[in-house]
């Protein structure tokens, strides 16, 4: 008789959970409270965002990414919210976090998109604070802050490991949580109509080892 411990070959695989693209609390956060953290963030104080493509400085680059945005102290009491569902994602995950190290308010006007990125970057020299130097982005956070009557287009998508597009009505609810480790590909769609705002955030923790 040979002893193993592999599944026989008719078992059914087990998903394992870090193959899990994203978790979703759908209408999560009370329409008051959305339209509060909207009402905190003075459209005049935003600028327009920026991105970092592999062995070129931070730059704006509309056809790639065309939002205003500003970064939010993640003490801010806005951070309570990513923070809360990180953590509660992060049961099924696992990721050794540190803390919310960013926080960040974003208004998609028309024409507002960012195409097809992943937040985790291959290197990062972001100084955390108190949480530390040298982490990493682990996981990524969107509350979708607007109703959805209020804008079209600007759909949050996703690609699992295989190529395959997720795209779920819900995730463009007013009040939804979706959270995500930020290694998995997403893209927010061009903003045909109206405007989108979303409070975004990073947990980040000590680089894979
Ligand atoms: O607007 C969103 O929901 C996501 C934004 C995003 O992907 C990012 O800022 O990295
Ligand atoms: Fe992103």
């Amino acid at each position: 008789m040979i002893e193993t411990t592999s599944p026989a070959p008719d078992a059914p695989a087990t998903p394992s959970p870090r193959s899990i693209v994203y978790r979703l609390w759908n209408g999560a956060i009370p329409a008051a409270v959305c339209d509060a953290v909207i009402g905190a963030f003075d459209e005049e104080e935003l600028y327009d965002a920026t991105v970092q493509l592999s062995d070129r400085p931070v730059e704006v680059l509309s056809d790639t990414r065309k939002t205003r945005h500003t970064f939010v102290d993640p003490g801010h009491w806005t951070g309570s919210l990513v923070s809360h569902f990180a953590h509660l994602a992060n049961l099924l995950w696992r990721f050794d976090v540190s803390g919310l190290g960013t926080l960040s308010i974003l208004r998609y006007e028309e024409s507002g998109r960012f195409a097809w990125h992943v937040d985790a970057l291959t290197y990062d020299t972001t100084d955390y604070g108190a949480l530390g130097e040298g982490l990493e982005r682990k996981l990524s956070v969107t509350v979708n802050l607007s109703s959805p009557t209020s804008y079209e287009g600007g759909d949050l998508e996703f690609m699992n490991s295989t190529g395959q597009l997720l795209a779920q009505p819900q995730l463009r609810e007013q009040g939804s949580v979706v959270v995500f480790p930020s290694t998995v590909g997403h893209q927010v769609t061009p903003v045909t109509a109206g405007v989108r705002y979303a409070l975004v955030g990073w947990m980040v923790g000590p680089p894979l080892r």
